[in-house]
């Protein structure tokens, strides 16, 4: 048996058919969805992200501003700049791109941004509101997973889901979402004794470890779902994931690549939470 693949570039291209429908409904109402893009400092990633967000932005009829700052901007400079952006009634997503530069606290920063403009579901209304499942931007890459485990039929619902890494953004919301999706979770971390124990467990495997292909066919059990959150570099400097993609494929039930996974998926639920929040800005003026 050879894993399905979990192909995250052609359910992305599908929400982003159905996110330009909506964006040129809204357009009848002159509404154009306005994303800001701040970016403070420049390395080559988070360049190609930022543009990446642009180019699909626009190609989806929708508005893209890049705020770009060199690396010694001041907090105080940054917390303005947000305050402007919250206030112009052009643009309905707000994006800081991270990590920022050590002098500035990104939890002041990601604070700052409106809660309605809050399209990267970092800020702790949007986290609080998510952790007791009220309504809220979701963060793009856990939201974006869920998609694609409903676009395949895996039913969270029962299933052991085993989350691999505890940030903020990844692992800590990935395994609330399950959760509220009736699976059981287990949180591994780098203090996690015996991982493997606990990995092969998972009928669905969660890997945001930020480690080139550390996951191999002995850590799972057959069947298992892999979603595979990395983004690293190997050998050769090529994009790879935390999952050994090749090794897993006799064992694993489903996979996803990197890329061409999880790494999409992030820019289309992006989209989608810009254009729900122009969607909420015509529903107040109605
Ligand atoms: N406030 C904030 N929000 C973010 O969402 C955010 C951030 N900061 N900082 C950086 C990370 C990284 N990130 C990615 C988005 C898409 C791909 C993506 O599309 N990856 C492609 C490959 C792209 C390539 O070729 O490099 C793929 O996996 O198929 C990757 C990484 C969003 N981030």
């Amino acid at each position: 048996m050879t894993a399905k693949l979990i192909d995250g570039k052609a359910v992305s291209q599908k929400i982003k058919v159905q996110v330009k429908e909506r964006v040129e409904k809204l357009a009848q109402h002159g509404i154009i969805p306005g994303l800001a893009v701040v970016l403070v400092g420049e390395n080559s990633a988070s360049l190609t992200y930022v543009k990446n967000k642009k180019k699909t932005c626009e190609a989806l009829g929708m508005r893209s501003d890049l705020h770009q700052f060199p690396d010694t901007l001041t907090e105080q400079e940054l917390l303005a700049k947000i305050d402007q952006l919250n206030q112009d009634p052009q643009i309905h997503g707000i994006l800081v791109q991270l990590p920022l530069p050590k002098q500035i606290d990104e939890f002041k920063v990601i604070s700052a941004i409106s809660p309605e403009k809050d399209v990267d579901g970092f800020h702790p209304i949007s986290v609080g509101n998510m952790m007791i499942g009220k309504d809220a931007f979701l963060p793009c890459t856990p939201h974006g997973i869920m998609e694609l485990l409903s676009h395949y039929g895996i039913d969270p619902s029962g299933k052991h889901a085993v989350v691999i890494g505890r940030s903020n953004i990844v692992g800590k919301p990935i395994g609330q979402l399950l959760l509220q999706k009736d699976a059981t979770v287990t949180y591994c971390h780098s203090k996690t004794k015996d991982l493997a124990s606990f990995t092969a467990q998972a009928d669905i495997l969660i890997a945001a470890i930020g480690r080139a292909k550390f996951i191999d066919h002995t850590f799972i059990k057959p069947g298992a779902v892999i979603i595979d959150v990395g983004m690293n570099r190997d050998e050769n400097g090529k994009l790879c994931g935390d999952v050994d993609f090749e090794d897993v494929q006799e064992k694993a039930g489903f996979v996803t690549p990197v890329p061409g996974g999880v790494g999409p998926m992030t820019i289309a639920m992006l989209m989608g939470n810009t254009l729900e929040s122009a969607e909420k800005g015509l529903s107040k003026t109605k």
